[in-house]
């Protein structure tokens, strides 16, 4: 898969805000720039701004101010060409219940003013496995073959940028790892993809880049890796030889914890940190003649470091 490029941005929003007619600010001042092939997700909690976000660059919402341009093409100036380049995957499941697969999917296609290509409609259905059952009516369909549809009609015009808007809420958890598959299969292709989910765990499996937005602004983008890196905490744990009743006296330098029945015991330290302590503390705790038979590491997960986010801002 070619790496995101980020020197040049396949789409930019810049200082793009949006209050809603009665005055509910649901955006403040939105500045982002998405490379070429990523997956970027747009994590956030319900009413955080996802949707309108994504709308307003899908032109669907006007935005209050800012610009957004993809490939360098102002959304108004260049509305159709814009649009064009665009597939939208939205919450809602708004198909046409009596149609068949493959004519609705060839009909969206034309929406676009693109002319007939049932070689296309053929390859985006298989590769969402949904060529047997092209001449199905939508009605018929399962609610996971549903949202299959729905991004098979997204895809129908061969757009370069993917917008997923909550791809798998409700969905079970099957059906959401088919649907991971499916969005990796999209990237691989050359999509860039951008989805918006409330699933930490999608964000975490999914994407390059990560940004958080809350409250109608986006309080953090990072590199998924970096972000789990630079915010997260490690814990060492000892599985000892011999269980101890109490923690260890003098190690109050240390963040400790004992497990119920004292046979392990847990360090917390900084990622972050120049120097972790942990051979200093295997050091001391040889020293106190306390020996483990074993020992394990574990990252925080990027829940973890949501959830501690969201606190530090309340
Ligand atoms: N047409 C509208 N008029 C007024 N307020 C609106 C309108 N649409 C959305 N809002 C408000 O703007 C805020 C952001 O909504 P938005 O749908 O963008 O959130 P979201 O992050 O996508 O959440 P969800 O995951 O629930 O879809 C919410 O408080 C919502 O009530």
């Amino acid at each position: 898969m070619p790496s995101p490029d980020h020197a040049s941005p396949i789409l930019t929003v810049a200082g793009v805000s949006k209050t809603y007619e009665g005055g509910f600010q649901a955006l403040k001042t939105i500045d982002l720039k998405i490379a070429r092939g990523e997956i970027f997700a747009l994590l956030g909690p319900n009413g955080a701004g996802k949707t309108t976000l994504i709308s307003i660059i899908c032109g669907i919402v006007n935005r209050s101010s800012g610009t957004v341009t993809v490939d360098g093409r102002d959304i108004d100036k260049d509305y159709r060409v814009v649009r064009s380049m665009i597939g939208l995957v939205p919450q809602e499941l708004t198909t046409d219940a009596f149609e068949s697969v493959f004519d609705t999917v060839s009909f969206s296609r034309g929406l676009f003013g693109k002319k007939k290509d049932p070689a296309h409609i053929e390859k985006v259905l298989r590769d969402l496995s949904l060529w047997d059952k092209r001449d199905n009516k939508i009605m018929t369909l399962s609610g996971g073959m549903k949202r299959r549809v729905m991004i098979a009609k997204a895809l129908s015009h061969e757009p370069q940028l993917l917008f997923l808007d909550e791809p798998t809420a409700g969905v079970d958890v099957a059906l959401r790892r088919d649907m991971w598959e499916v969005v990796r299969k999209l990237s691989e292709a050359g999509v860039t993809i951008i989805l918006t989910t409330h699933y930490i765990e999608e964000a975490e499996m999914m994407a390059d880049r990560i940004g958080v937005i809350s409250r109608g602004q986006l309080i953090l983008v990072e590199d998924k890796t970096e972000l789990m890196r630079k915010l997260g905490h490690k814990e060492l744990t000892l599985h000892l030889m011999e269980p101890l009743a109490a923690l260890p006296e003098g190690f109050s330098d240390y963040d400790l914890s004992l497990s119920d029945d004292g046979a392990m015991l847990t360090y917390s330290y900084d990622t972050k940190a120049e120097r972790t302590g942990i051979a200093s503390l295997i050091r001391r705790l040889a020293e106190d003649g306390i020996r483990f038979r074993d020992l394990s590491t574990k990252q925080s997960t990027l829940e973890e470091i949501f959830v501690n986010l969201v606190e530090d801002r309340s």
